[in-house]
């Protein structure tokens, strides 16, 4: 399912983070936002799951217009988003953590499969586990939703080398499957490796896009560096 953001406009109260900003994330596709630090990356993930309202403009979530919708019901309709802390209930075993995202038990079987360290640590306390660790825990629970469009804000951070390309594969697995991706990261390999169209970000808006065929390492670094 394609979500399309028309000239939105939101942040805190009056201190408002993005003016106006539009964005399609076509279905089976990912789509990457790199920018510094600051520039509203995280903000943007939180107004298109709702946990920030909506000053002003539209989310159309295969054309119809979501963006009235409290977090819960958007998430009913298939968004699903990674926070960049890891959504995570501290005090519930990994399995308990898997099993509460509605995953099959054959589907948090293969999550577990995939990465073994979860696979190890079931019986686990999620609060007990290193930020990694969460990490990979807060990517598996958004992989076992059966999200439609998916926001993963800095899912590698933190993350060693062999579990992100455990990451990449997942997602581009679900982009395989039509699930809509939106990439909220500062990795440069991992945007090179599996991104389909790159925006630039700023404290203004986008700035430029890179489309697959010119998505390269020097013209992402650009993007951070603005
Ligand atoms: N709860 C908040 N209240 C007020 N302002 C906030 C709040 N959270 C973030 N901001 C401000 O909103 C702006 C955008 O922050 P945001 O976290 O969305 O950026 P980001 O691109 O995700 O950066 P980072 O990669 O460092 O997380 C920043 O100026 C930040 O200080």
């Amino acid at each position: 399912m394609t979500l399309q953001l028309e000239a939105i406009t939101g942040g805190y109260g009056d201190t408002l983070v993005h003016r106006d900003l539009s964005l399609a994330l076509p279905a089976g596709q990912i789509t990457a936002i790199v920018g510094r630090n600051g520039t509203g990356k995280t903000t943007l993930a939180r107004l298109i799951a709702g946990e920030l309202p909506l000053q002003g403009g539209a989310i159309r979530l295969a054309g119809y217009e979501i963006g009235g919708l409290p977090a819960h019901a958007r998430a009913r309709r298939g968004i699903v988003t990674m926070p960049q802390t890891g959504m995570v209930f501290d005090t519930l075993s990994v399995r308990e953590n898997l099993h509460l995202t509605g995953g099959t038990p054959d589907q948090i079987a293969r999550i577990a499969q995939t990465f073994p360290r979860l696979g190890e640590r079931m019986a686990q306390r999620a609060g007990s586990m290193s930020g990694g660790e969460r990490k990979i825990l807060g990517f598996a629970r958004a992989m076992l939703g059966n999200g439609k469009v998916l926001v993963l804000d800095e899912p590698s951070e933190g993350v060693q080398p062999e579990n992100i390309q455990r990451m990449q594969a997942e997602i581009t697995a679900r982009k395989a499957a039509g699930a809509a991706i939106l990439l909220l990261e500062q990795n440069v390999s991992m945007i090179v490796s599996i991104a389909d169209r790159v925006h630039a970000l700023d404290t203004k808006g986008f700035t430029f896009t890179l489309e697959r065929a010119d998505i390269a390492r020097e013209a992402v670094l650009a993007a951070l560096e603005i």
